[in-house]
């Protein structure tokens, strides 16, 4: 059995992994990290603790969707006591996502900022694309429930990295954040990453290519948060058996 740790257990991706873990054979739902207060009932032998240490020294495993100084206390608790790490958390500073590389190099780590299958497929797709249509213009839009808490997402800023890829680009130096007013007109290796937020939608990103009398868009819609439970703990259950390393979702997948 592989010991599974859950790291922003009452949040709402926490929800589903607690049910979707304790539902998966071969696994052990071992610890919970709660911050606050855990409102699911859980088996009576599963450890909850506020303490990232303790939690490590029970888990094979630690899946994490919380915030990003959660995840940069685990990742900083984990250089102590090195566990295999499947991080979904999105919003990182540049420290913190180095900081991540640095535990990389000590125990497995797998990092993606979307857990499903679709988005993998399309990263590679959007990169494909954006380095065959070099005339067209890539702008990219994502739109998620209001209570998102960062903007753009951490797919759609992905997506932006593969786009700009493409061309022989770094998103950094070309990326648009907002327009307003008189701006001019678009520049041509410019990519906007744009974000709306409303409702309850789960996630859904829009990749356009653009030019004068076509275009094309790659659109991916997930409709339920268990589309990334489930991708997490496959990613777990395949990284235990890896050596330490960053990998993505797209080398579980093989893909
Ligand atoms: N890679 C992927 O496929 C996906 C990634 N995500 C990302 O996962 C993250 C969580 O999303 P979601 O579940 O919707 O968010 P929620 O706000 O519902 O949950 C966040 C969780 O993190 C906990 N938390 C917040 N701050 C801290 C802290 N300082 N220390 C410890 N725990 C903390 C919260 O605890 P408390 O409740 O006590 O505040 C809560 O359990 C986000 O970054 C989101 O973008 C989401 C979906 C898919
Ligand atoms: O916060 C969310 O909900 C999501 N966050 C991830 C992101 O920022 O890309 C992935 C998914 O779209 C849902």
């Amino acid at each position: 059995m592989t010991k599974v740790g859950i790291v922003g257990s009452t949040g709402r991706m926490g929800a589903h992994l607690i049910k979707n873990v304790l539902e998966e054979e071969g696994l052990e739902l071992a610890g919970l990290h709660v911050f606050d207060e855990l409102t699911v009932d859980v088996p009576a032998e599963v450890l909850i603790t506020n303490s990232m240490s303790e939690l490590l020294k029970v888990c094979d495993v630690i899946i994490d969707f919380s915030a990003p100084v959660a995840t940069q206390e685990l990742c900083e608790e984990a250089l102590k006591n090195p566990t295999a790490l499947v991080i979904a958390t999105t919003g990182f500073t540049a420290h913190q996502q180095n900081l991540m590389t640095e535990a990389a190099k000590e125990m497995p780590v797998l990092y993606s900022s979307n857990m499903s299958a679709g988005i993998a497929l399309l990263k590679q797709l959007v990169e494909q694309v954006s380095a065959t249509l070099k005339d067209f213009d890539i702008e990219i839009v994502e739109q998620h429930h209001r209570h998102k808490v960062d903007a753009p997402s951490g797919t759609a800023l992905t997506l932006g990295e593969f786009a700009a890829k493409g061309r022989g680009l770094d998103l950094d130096t070309v990326r648009v954040s907002g327009r307003d007013g008189q701006i001019g007109a678009r520049t041509k290796d410019e990519i906007a990453v744009m974000a709306l937020r409303g409702g309850d939608i789960v996630g859904r990103h829009t990749v356009g290519f653009y030019n004068d009398g076509e275009f094309l868009e790659l659109n991916h819609t997930a409709t339920s948060r268990e589309t990334f439970s489930k991708g997490a703990i496959r990613a777990a259950k395949w990284l235990v058996d890896q050596k330490s390393g960053l990998y993505s979702i797209n080398d579980c997948l093989g893909i």
